[in-house]
């Protein structure tokens, strides 16, 4: 039973009703963010306010200053009990700063990490609810630099909004108020500085995000070429092909380190010319309010207020300039992020009649498909009924359309011409999770994530029983495999099932899918060749999990191919024959030269 608090949790965490209203490819970056925050609006402007009680000696001190110094030159108009009073309410302010800068940091992070922890969810969330299709398109890399690296970026921008950006917006207008108070004068030569520094960043805005934007496209490019890479890797050394592994990564190292370094140029000038200009005008200040002071207009401690003064303006101007390279790159990853939630390339089925009871009929009628970014159609008219509990064997050719049909059962795709019908329910009509709680799919490479034997068996089924288990691992042929395991179920077995043979891999699943009693399993048979008793092992199993249930295996063996209620057999796309056994060998076409190929080898 989930716990109330959780579930709150997670509906909060669930931002993907933001995004669902947006059907353009252009959103704007910083209105998406400003709509990440809105609903943490209240905790901002709470420690906005902190942050506004945790400052004022940035106003006072140079106010006191001068009251000090003015107090000091013209002793005879002023007591000595002026310094203390001055004094006294500097300190007290300092010595606030310490609960006010803690709460107003307190109200600040609780905004960014439940931002940050959402987004996270959020994409994971789309992850899921995204096509086949789609994942097929995106590398791995890409997906995994999104979920961490843009993250972490639009962290980052909202740290630097709130630490930075914010602050110096307040210090900027708060001081600007307190120097027009004093003498306008003055205060119009400070604002003198403004449009300097916004023409300043108006020029080095477009060049500095477009080579952001080059330099996200190199780092994700580079991630999905280094897993690319590491998947790679058994192949790579098995045919030493290590340094034609290297030198493919080489070239994307090299523009990614050109790009950087175009990039970290840029920036460095535009770092240093806003100082050189910033200095320039803090000289020019001083000179101005010296000569005030020299003319007798304003007093000698006004002088150093104003110069204080002047550079917390200068400061602030400094920091929001400085601070929008960071800001630029932020907001790219808020784009980068966008692409993905907003895209809707979702499941292909929505469909909502959920069957309680599968009974494992299945009816294709008239169908073509025909995968994305392809010339040509991969199957073509096919037509056929299969009964529940039937055992179809599916052979033909390499790239004849074989593992195309199990991946249309399961609902992955979706064809664009017929209908796939599961007990007289369209698929389209289907609720898919229902449908396919009741569907094994066992392929060649059994998938086995880093976690025990026992998670890897039940995974995702909420609660199994030992007695289940065992009952399923004896099937599998497992028995003596777990208990010579050092911790028996609950030993760990290492990323993608390293420390398994492959025989017992494929038991495994089998295992998954016998746990699972499903109604229609759809079998990927391993072409790898296993020692004979360990294929022994395995086809048992497999006999035990198909024993009556629909099943559909793309067969590579003569064994399964025999024992199979009927063969179908494929050719570019289309059904060839149909039959048993024995009536295809019987007809000597299709099937009966395939198989005396497959005997003369
Ligand atoms: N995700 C995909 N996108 C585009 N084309 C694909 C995709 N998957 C498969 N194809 C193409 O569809 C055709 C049929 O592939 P399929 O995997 O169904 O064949 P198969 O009969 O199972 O082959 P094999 O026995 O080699 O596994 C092939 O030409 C293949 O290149």
């Amino acid at each position: 039973m989930k716990d109330r608090a959780d579930q709150l949790f997670e509906d909060e965490m669930d931002l993907n009703t933001l995004f669902e209203n947006k059907h353009t490819h252009h959103t704007n970056a910083v209105k998406v963010l400003l709509s990440l925050y809105r609903r943490h609006a209240g905790k901002i402007a709470l420690s906005l306010l902190f942050f506004i009680i945790r400052s004022s000696p940035v106003w006072v001190v140079p106010i006191v200053m001068a009251n000090v110094i003015n107090a000091i030159s013209r002793s005879d108009k002023h007591s000595i009990n002026e310094i203390w009073l001055n004094v006294g309410i500097s300190i007290f302010l300092m010595l606030l700063y310490i609960p006010m800068h803690t709460i107003h940091v307190s109200f600040m992070s609780k905004a960014i990490r439940y931002v940050e922890a959402g987004l996270r969810s959020t994409l994971v969330r789309k992850l899921q609810m995204l096509s086949m299709g789609y994942h097929g398109d995106l590398q791995g890399g890409k997906v995994q630099s999104k979920v961490l690296r843009d993250v972490e970026a639009i962290e980052f921008l909202s740290r630097q909004t709130m630490t930075t950006l914010l602050p110096a917006a307040i210090y900027l207008i708060g001081t600007a108020i307190i120097v027009f108070n004093k003498s306008w004068i003055v205060g119009l030569f400070f604002l003198m500085i403004i449009p300097f520094g916004v023409t300043m960043v108006y020029l080095f805005r477009k060049r500095i995000s477009q080579n952001n934007r080059q330099f996200r496209m190199h780092i994700e490019d580079m991630s999905s070429k280094v897993s690319e890479m590491v998947e790679m890797l058994p192949v790579t050394r098995a045919h030493g092909l290590q340094k034609v592994a290297v030198s493919k990564i080489d070239p994307t190292l090299k523009k990614l380190m050109d790009q950087g370094y175009k990039l970290d140029l840029i920036e460095a000038y535009f770092g240093s010319s806003s100082w050189a200009v910033f200095q320039v005008f803090q000289m020019l200040s001083l000179a101005f309010t010296g000569y005030l002071a020299y003319q007798g207009k304003i007093q000698v401690g006004d002088v150093v207020m104003y110069q204080t003064f002047y550079n917390v303006i200068l400061g602030s101007i400094t920091q929001i300039t400085n601070v929008y390279p960071i800001l630029a790159k932020g907001l790219e990853s808020v784009h980068s992020i966008t692409e993905m939630l907003i895209s809707d390339d979702l499941e292909e089925y929505s469909g909502h009649e959920k069957i309680d009871k599968v009974k494992g009929n299945i009816e294709f009628q008239q169908i073509s498909f025909q995968y994305r970014n392809t010339q040509s159609h991969t199957l073509r008219n096919i037509s056929l009924q299969v009964r529940a509990g039937e055992c179809i064997a599916l052979v033909g050719e390499s790239g004849s359309g074989k593992s195309t049909m199990l991946n249309l059962m399961i609902g992955f795709y979706r064809p664009q011409e017929g209908k796939i019908i599961i007990d007289g329910i369209p698929m389209d009509e289907l609720e898919m999770q229902t449908y396919r709680s009741k569907i094994a799919v066992v392929q060649q490479h059994s998938i086995l994530f880093a976690g025990t034997v026992r998670d890897n068996i039940t995974y995702g089924l909420p609660s199994v029983s030992d007695e289940q288990l065992w009952v399923a691992i004896d099937a599998a042929n497992l028995r003596s495999v777990i208990e010579g395991m050092p911790d028996g179920l609950n030993t760990k077995i290492g990323e993608h099932g390293g420390s398994l043979s492959g025989g017992q891999r494929q038991r495994i699943a089998i295992a998954r899918a016998i746990v699972r009693n499903p109604r229609i399993i759809l079998l990927d048979e391993a072409t790898s060749a296993l020692d004979n008793k360990s294929e022994y092992l395995v086809q048992s199993a497999m006999n035990r999990l198909i024993a009556g249930r629909t099943t559909f295996i793309v067969a590579h063996r003569l064994s399964t191919i025999r024992h199979a209620d009927r063969i179908i057999v494929m050719k570019k796309g289309i059904i060839v024959e149909i039959g048993t056994f024995e009536e295809l060998m019987e007809k000597q076409e299709e099937f009966y030269s395939m198989q005396s190929v497959h005997e003369a080898n």
